[in-house]
């Protein structure tokens, strides 16, 4: 009735006001503004030239005097667990609010601590009095080629204001106290993403979901039954085999570390936007840590040379009010390369693992060549699409999604 017809005005004048605020702050950041694009006489490169460190504001941002900053210290047991339970509470959920991310503490543990780490850039807010941790920004240290171009950046992430303090204008202060504390090492460009529009993408990419426990799928709302489709059908349609097919396809281990580093740089040559791993970079990131990142490899029976190689992260949601189930286990697709056998292949032994790990659900980001393998290995486009954007780095052009080689957790 009426009602619903100026709820939803209601909620559209919310968005829009929400809009303007929120471009008012991105409008003074230097990021390519909306008003730029399609002008490609403007270089690619840095926005803005790096600041004397003497230059940079040496104390921290104000916040509201009833707040405080605080380093979350995610080697203590006990910051780790205020981290994991401010996000397992407040952190992001789907547009139906029906899904939460629900990151394990070993999970932050893993994105948090990677070579050459920084403390300081574990940003907590606790209230004064009480102490509770109340927000959450992070920055971690990566070398990111754009084009020809190595660039040493800060990857943000985790921007989380707990679901009371919305609308404070928290965000905006603690953005400019991560980067006020990115620029003191000397560091002025950043990558970070999100599921909503700011100034200016670099690319837009889209989640595609292969459903590889279709019932609970189907129970808990995230997939719906498909048209003229049973329930025994949908299992069959979505049923995989029990072992993989690739002759030699097994687990990553540590002595593999210098060959997938070789494979994985030639690979990410191919792409605009890469990490620039080294050898210790895949370590930290594509070694194996059980119930964080799964990494598997093909080592040619004959030549032993290692010719493939895939991987994906462990990333589940709590599932909002339903009585049957808690938790949707959810893979995500992480870095994959393919020289000798079919990336299709390769990528179903990826789904018959995590299905013999007992996820849900597969995730996947139409970036790299992962558009190759989508429709046939059975991915369904999903609702959500993320948007990634470099801080105080323009791009010529807004990317292609498969001219992306960069996967953010
Ligand atoms: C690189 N840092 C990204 C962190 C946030 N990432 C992973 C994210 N950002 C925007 C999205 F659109 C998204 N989607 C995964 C797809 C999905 O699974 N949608 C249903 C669903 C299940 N659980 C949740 C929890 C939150 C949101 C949607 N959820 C959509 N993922």
């Amino acid at each position: 009735g009426n009602e619903v017809a100026i709820d939803s005005l209601a909620r559209k004048v919310q968005e829009s006001l929400s809009l303007a605020k929120r471009h008012k702050f991105w409008e003074t950041q230097p990021v390519g503004q909306f008003k730029d694009l399609g002008d490609s006489s403007l270089p690619e490169g840095p926005i803005e030239p790096p600041t004397p460190l003497s230059e940079v504001k040496q104390e921290p941002y104000n916040l509201p005097s009833q707040y405080e900053w605080t380093t979350c210290d995610m080697d203590s047991e006990e910051m780790c667990n205020e981290v994991y339970v401010l996000l397992t509470n407040n952190y992001v959920e789907d547009d139906e609010n029906m899904f939460r991310f629900n990151y394990s503490k070993e999970f932050l543990r893993w994105a948090l601590r990677p070579p050459g780490f920084y403390r300081s850039w574990h940003i907590g807010v606790r209230v004064k009095t009480s102490k509770k941790l109340v927000a959450f920004i992070t920055g971690v240290p990566a070398r990111i080629r754009v084009r020809d171009t190595v660039v040493m950046m800060a990857e943000i992430n985790f921007l989380c204001v707990h679901k009371k303090l919305r609308s404070k204008r928290l965000a905006p202060v603690m953005i400019k106290e991560v980067t006020r504390r990115v620029h003191m090492e000397n560091i002025w460009q950043a990558a970070y993403t999100a599921g909503v529009v700011l100034p200016t993408p670099v690319s837009t990419c889209q989640y595609w979901h292969r459903s590889l426990n279709p019932k609970k799928l189907i129970d808990v709302g995230f997939s719906r039954l498909g048209a003229r489709m049973t329930m025994s059908r949908t299992i069959k349609l979505y049923k995989l085999p029990d072992q993989t097919v690739t002759p030699g396809f097994r687990k990553m281990e540590p002595h593999d570390v210098p060959a997938v580093t070789r494979l994985l740089r030639n690979y990410l040559k191919q792409f605009v936007v890469a990490p620039d791993f080294d050898e210790n970079d895949v370590e930290h990131w594509l070694l194996r840590k059980e119930g964080v990142i799964d990494s598997y490899l093909v080592e040619s029976p004959q030549t032993h040379e290692i010719t493939d190689f895939c991987s994906f992260y462990t990333l589940p949601s709590s599932i909002l009010g339903n009585q049957n189930h808690t938790t949707l286990k959810a893979a995500y697709s992480y870095y994959n390369v393919s020289t000798k056998t079919p990336l299709i292949q390769l990528m179903n032994d990826a789904l018959i693992v995590a299905k013999q790990k007992d996820f849900d659900v597969f995730n996947a980001l139409d970036v790299m060549q992962n558009d190759s393998f989508l429709k046939e290995l059975k991915f369904g486009p999903g609702d959500g699409k993320l948007h990634y954007y470099l801080y105080n780095y323009r791009t010529k052009h807004v990317l292609r999604s498969s001219e992306l080689g960069l996967v953010l957790l």
